[in-house]
Parts: structure tokens; C-alpha cells; sequence
């Protein structure tokens, strides 16, 4: 792949509350095997497409971190740089952390907990909407992301799913309506090439 503005998104690999099927927020369980070997595999998969990753971002949380290294490590890259940062961190669930997602719907039923989990602007009880996670991903993106990616470091932001779709939503231009089937799975790779402008010139999606 030649000069460019690249910056690729990935979601940590599987952690050991999405195997358990629990809300997990701001909680900080490590990755599982699997969840390591999905990293391993978006090493792989930036190899493959001959993307060379000049710097990475991610979240405070161990899951991000134990992700990013991994890939670092497995590029052949341990000594890349990685930023950890907060304001990357998951939507914080609030009263819903730590319960099994099953659990939840029986107890606030299913479209209630969809709409928290998916929606633009409701918030889980105690917790953040996905209007307020943007409020402190996209600041950070535009401080500190943005202008890697603007002087040529090709950038890999390694982080939620949720903290994700508040940066999907601003860089595909999704409505708020949009935004509720958007999906990231763990270990799936977005790979964004930006214009001078900053606007979005093609992006791929490749999913384990
Ligand atoms: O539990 C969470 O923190 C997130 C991501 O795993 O869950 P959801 O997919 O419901 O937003």
C-alpha cells in the first residue's frame, strides 16, 4: 500500500464478559485465548494488505492494551508506539454493568435494553448514551488522531464497540436512524484512506 491518510479501526478481541455474555462497560476484563487469537489475526490481516502501521491508539482498558500489543508484537513491531486513552473507553453501562445481557431483557425487556445498547441518545440508566461517548471520543479524534493520520502516519485505533460506532457514525456520516444496525464485531478490521480535506475516500471492512 503507498503513501496515504490511513487509519484503521479495530475492536479488541473477545473478552472474557463477551464470552460470558455480560455487559461490560467500563469493567476491565482481559482478553480470552479466542480474544488473543483474533488479534493475532488482525496482525495477519494488515500484513496481508501491506497496511504498515506507524502508531497505535487505544482505550485505558485492558482489552484494548492486551489487543494492541498483540498486534504490535505479532507485526513484528513490540516497540510501536501505543497511546492509551480514556476518552476511547466503552460506553459506560451504568446499572447495567456486569449483568448477563439474557438477564437484562427478561428484566427491562428486550426493545428497552436494544434501545439502550443501539440507540443515538438514550442513555442506560446511571450510564452514557452513544451521544455521550462521542462527546469524548470525537474530541480526542480530532485532537490527537486526526492529525497522525493528516501527516502520514498510518494510524490503528484499537477499541470498543461501542466507542466505535460513535466514530463510524461521523466518519461514514450516518444518521442517528443508521447508527442502530451498525455492528462491530470483535477483531473486525475497518481500514478508512482519507482525502486532504479529511472526508472519507474508501473504506474497507474485513471481518475474522
Ligand atoms: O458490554 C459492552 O460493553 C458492549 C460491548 O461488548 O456491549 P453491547 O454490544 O451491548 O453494546
Amino acid at each position: 500500500m503507498s503513501m496515504g491518510r490511513y487509519l484503521a479501526l479495530v475492536r479488541h478481541g473477545q473478552s472474557q464478559y463477551n464470552a460470558d455474555n455480560r455487559f461490560t462497560g467500563w469493567r476491565d476484563p482481559a482478553l480470552t485465548a479466542r480474544g488473543l487469537a483474533e488479534a493475532s489475526a488482525v496482525a495477519v490481516r494488515l500484513r496481508n494488505i501491506g497496511l504498515p502501521i506507524d502508531w497505535i491508539f487505544c482505550s485505558a482498558l485492558i482489552r484494548t492494551r492486551e489487543t494492541a500489543e498483540r498486534v504490535a508484537y505479532d507485526l513484528g513491531r513490540p516497540n510501536l508506539p501505543i497511546t492509551s486513552d480514556a476518552a476511547l473507553d466503552e460506553r459506560d453501562y451504568g446499572e447495567l454493568t456486569g449483568l448477563n445481557k439474557d438477564q437484562a431483557c427478561a428484566h427491562w425487556g428486550e426493545s428497552q435494553v436494544q434501545r439502550w445498547r443501539r440507540s443515538y441518545d438514550e442513555a442506560p440508566p446511571g450510564g452514557e448514551s452513544l451521544r455521550d461517548t462521542a462527546a469524548r471520543v470525537l474530541p480526542f479524534y480530532l485532537q490527537r488522531i486526526l492529525p497522525a493520520v493528516m501527516r502520514n502516519d498510518a494510524s490503528l485505533i484499537v477499541a470498543h464497540g461501542n466507542s466505535l460506532r460513535a466514530l463510524v457514525m461521523v466518519l461514514d456520516q450516518l444518521s442517528p436512524e443508521a447508527i442502530i444496525s451498525t455492528e462491530i464485531a470483535t477483531g473486525e478490521l475497518l481500514v478508512y484512506e482519507l482525502r486532504p480535506d479529511t472526508t472519507v475516500l474508501n473504506k474497507r471492512r474485513f471481518t475474522s
